[in-house]
């Protein structure tokens, strides 16, 4: 309840016109309620007079309060639709800036499903609670209250049955709403299961093509499918149970409404036209007491979704600005990288990747790791950009410690090339300008150089192509070239290559490794290597084992005096060899 209370916090700004929705609300209201006693007012004056005096001003105003009527309740629901978006625009962006700042221990812990679901599904439901349930809370508790003093004023005994009916159909409305809202939820899992297999499918449609699997690929996509089907109809099924419940009631009302009134207005007790105006009064409660049900279960809903949103918003970034934190100057920047003592371990994992490690990189020196796969060559470079903060120890450039300097410098500093990069649906100019905005056609010509990815100017629209989903359009060795050129482009103090050629051909590699080899001259290199030919770029090689730096060393020295370094090498050579 309390998460709900705080999303005040963005209707705040929309006040003024949720207020007027509720003037609004009333008034439509008001002009609804007043239309039975016009009729009234024509029954029991020109009708049963039978003369026509008056009828034409009574028709009118009828027919007055109708138009009032429709015009209000279209203006309030434009301006509900207006709060509603802009309500779910705020938060939505607040929710996307905030994930923008969190640590990369957060994305490792929440997975991606879930986060889209809190984005959307989540959104979506505190919208429709903001847009629809809040304000018709108010407006059919309002009905409800005007309606019923109408009825007790016409006739209190008749008003009171009314009145009494509200609960049962209050309860079934609510019950139905839940189980509705639980079969909606399960038809939609499933029918997100049904998307998953059909889109896992048609990704991996070369597998299944090359293992013969497409028997077993079509069972599953059926089991699924009729699994949904299976969902849906249950649905239906409680929906046509209910609806008949639904309408039951108000009958069973309206037909003990209708003999008591008989008897009133035969003993005089009613006009016939009071009689006629109770009973459109009486209908039009049907709607707003059902609709309690489903704007309680709304609300439930909404509470949840919450909950969930606020888990994300109220996680704190873990790596952030420390108080005090200064600028490194890319101009005074030497590169001297050094990881003192260095402790690491991911949260939730218990397990200590880095076991108290020292190392040291000369400023323009390229110091290469290596290391048995998994050994945590990956988990030591992240540490230097700060995607990760060290448990124990500190890691410094020119012997600051990474922590003291601001994020925005020190990842201008330090450019990174993972090994499987990812490229962002928008054009190749902008994919590789991505950490500098600033660079100019001869910035972005020398990095294309650099990492052998001038194939770009062949691109049906050069550098203005636009690249798929993760540059899904481009071959692996394409997209690690691009990845490099967007590291290199940054002209950095510190660059980290994760296996930057583990995805290119021998002969991209030999070329990429020329290029690369007059650059990695003015910058500090660290890279996690894992083939031979890799190494040769190093000036010195650090063998890493068992969470800590055993050897240092130029390669031939290492392979000289250490067994361990060269039977990583050659299994690295054999897995290489193989998959070549
Ligand atoms: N985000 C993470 N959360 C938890 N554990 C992780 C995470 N990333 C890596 N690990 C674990 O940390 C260990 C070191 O992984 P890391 O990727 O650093 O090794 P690596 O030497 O780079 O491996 P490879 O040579 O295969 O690229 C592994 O046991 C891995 O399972």
């Amino acid at each position: 309840m309390s998460n709900l209370w705080r999303l005040r916090e963005y209707l705040r700004p929309y006040a003024g016109r949720m207020a007027a929705m509720l003037v609004l609300a009333v008034f439509a209201s008001l002009a609804a309620l007043a239309t039975p006693r016009m009729i009234q007012a024509v029954i029991d004056g020109p009708v049963t007079r039978a003369d026509d005096d008056g009828l034409w001003w009574l028709a009118a105003a009828i027919l007055a309060l109708g138009v009032a009527e429709a015009f209000l309740v279209w203006l309030r629901r434009y301006i509900q639709a207006t709060v509603a978006l802009g309500v779910e625009a705020d938060m939505r962006r607040d929710i996307y800036a905030h994930v923008q700042k969190l640590h990369a221990g957060f994305h490792d812990r929440f997975q991606t499903g879930q986060l889209l679901s809190r984005a959307t599904g989540d959104l979506g439901r505190i919208r429709r609670f903001a847009a629809w349930g809040m304000i018709f809370l108010v407006i059919n508790v309002f009905t409800y209250v005007a309606v019923i003093a109408q009825l007790l004023q016409i006739y209190w005994p008749l008003g009171l049955v009314v009145a009494a009916s509200a609960v049962p159909l209050f309860f079934l409305s609510r019950s139905f709403a839940r189980g509705y809202i639980r079969a909606s939820r399960a038809e939609q899992d499933q029918a997100g299961e049904v998307a998953n297999t059909a889109e896992e499918t048609a990704q991996g449609i070369r597998v299944v093509k090359a293992f013969g699997r497409s028997r077993h690929v079509i069972e599953r996509f059926e089991g699924e499918a009729a699994k949904l089907r299976d969902i849906s109809v249950g649905k239906v099924r409680m929906l046509s149970k209910s609806w008949s419940m639904f309408d039951a009631i108000p009958n069973l009302v309206l037909a003990a409404v209708l003999i008591g009134g008989s008897i009133a207005v035969a003993a005089g007790a009613m006009t016939i036209g009071e009689l006629v105006a109770f009973v459109t009064l009486q209908l039009m409660l049907v709607w707003p007491i059902e609709a309690l049900g489903w704007i309680i279960a709304n609300g439930n809903e909404a509470m949840t979704a919450a909950d969930r949103i606020f888990d994300v918003l109220d996680t704190e970034p873990a790596i952030v600005d420390r108080p005090g934190a200064t600028d490194l100057d890319r101009a005074d920047a030497k590169g001297h990288l050094r990881f003192e003592g260095v402790r690491f371990g991911y949260e939730g994992t218990g397990k200590e990747i880095l076991t108290g490690l020292d190392l040291d990189v000369r400023p323009g020196e390229t110091l290469a790791i290596a290391g048995v796969t998994g050994c945590g060559k990956t988990t030591l470079l992240s540490l230097a950009p700060r995607l990760y903060d060290v448990t124990e120890g500190r890691v410094t450039i020119d012997g600051r410690d990474v922590r003291d300097l601001t994020l925005s410098s020190l990842r201008r500093n330090v450019a990174t090339a993972f090994e499987d990069p990812t490229l962002f649906s928008m054009s190749v100019r902008e994919n590789l300008t991505l950490g500098r905005e600033d660079a100019t056609e001869a910035d972005i010509e020398e990095a294309l150089q650099v990492a052998q990815a001038e194939f770009v100017y062949d691109l049906p629209w050069g550098l203005d192509t636009r690249i798929g989903e993760q540059g899904l359009s481009l071959s692996g060795g394409q997209r690690q070239r691009l990845a490099l050129a967007r590291a290199v482009i940054v002209k950095p103090a510190v660059l980290i290559l994760d296996d930057p050629l583990s995805a290119l051909d021998v002969h991209t590699e030999e070329l990429v490794e020329r290029a690369l080899a007059s650059v990695l001259k003015g910058t500090t290199a660290l890279v996690a290597v894992h083939r031979p030919s890799t190494v040769a770029l190093a000036d010195r090689v650090a063998l890493l084992q068992d969470g800590t730096i055993v050897a240092v060393g130029t390669h031939s020295e290492l392979l000289e005096s250490t067994p361990a370094y060269r039977a990583v090498l050659s299994a690295e050579a054999d897995t290489v060899g193989a998959a070549a």
